[in-house]
């Protein structure tokens, strides 16, 4: 009997590696799923975590310009218009889209609509976080591109958490804005297996071409991960220019 023990597959490589080092287990996320963020610091993350999803559809156009065939395009574009809404006959919204979504979360937590799309106050670190993703779509090859949104896999589990949470913790958002999230769960769901599926067809059970997916899954928990320190650290120094100068020295 031989005592060797199975070489993991993919998908069980990329649970491990999301168990690790996705942003569930950041410390803002786990003062947020306790009830301990302050309205200030909850709108800081929606205002900044803004910059993030409308960036979302501009990453999506650039690996669809890089899928070689109709049938995998045409099943890519759905994803720009999950978040971009489709326009109507009219010039109205046909379906409203998630960055729609994600403006009225703003307004049900006191932000305007306005705001948000101004782009003002959003920190200079996710600016480059988001940056950070966008360029990696365009310059990486599809394979890692498009493993790079496999953090999607852990992420509808930590949205029904944060629904939870929040209302329960924070009853003072207008349920309306949960919208996104519970919108969000079964899209992220689905998108996570298609793209799986594809990683997986493409890496054919290689180790080297598994070992490249697994490290754009690792630099897109990166992404996530910096994201959340940065409106950390600017609610730690709002705190502290609240409590007035120190006496130290
Ligand atoms: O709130 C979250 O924790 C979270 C995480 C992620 C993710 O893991 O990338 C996405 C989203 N939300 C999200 O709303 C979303 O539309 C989305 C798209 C993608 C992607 O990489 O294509 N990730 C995520």
């Amino acid at each position: 009997m031989s005592t060797a023990r199975p070489v993991d597959g993919l998908e069980q490589r990329l649970r491990r590696l999301g168990a690790d080092r996705y942003h569930h287990r950041h410390p803002f996320n786990l003062r947020m799923h306790e009830g301990l963020l302050s309205p200030d610091e909850l709108r800081t993350w929606i205002l900044n975590r803004f910059h993030y999803q409308r960036h979302i559809p501009v990453k999506d156009a650039l690996i669809l310009s890089k899928l070689g065939t109709r049938e995998l395009r045409q099943s890519w574009i759905r994803r720009i218009h999950d978040h971009d809404g489709v326009p109507g006959e009219d010039g109205r919204p046909a379906q409203d889209g998630g960055i729609e979504r994600w403006l009225r979360l703003g307004e049900a937590a006191g932000l305007q609509r306005g705001l948000l799309m101004s782009g003002e106050g959003v920190l200079p670190a996710v600016r480059l976080a988001v940056d950070g993703y966008v360029n990696f779509c365009r310059n990486a090859t599809v394979l890692e591109a498009v493993a790079s949104s496999l953090t999607e896999l852990f992420a509808p589990d930590l949205m029904t958490t944060r629904i939870a949470a929040w209302e329960r913790h924070y009853p003072w958002v207008e349920p309306e804005g949960l919208r996104y999230f519970q919108m969000r769960v079964g899209q992220g769901r689905r998108d996570a297996e298609e793209a799986l599926a594809l990683v997986e067809r493409w890496t054919r059970g290689r180790r080297a071409d598994e070992n490249l997916a697994l490290e754009a899954v690792a630099f897109k928990c990166d992404v996530l991960w910096s994201l959340l320190d940065a409106v950390e650290r600017a609610g730690e120094k709002a705190a502290e220019h609240a409590r007035g100068p120190s006496d130290a020295v």
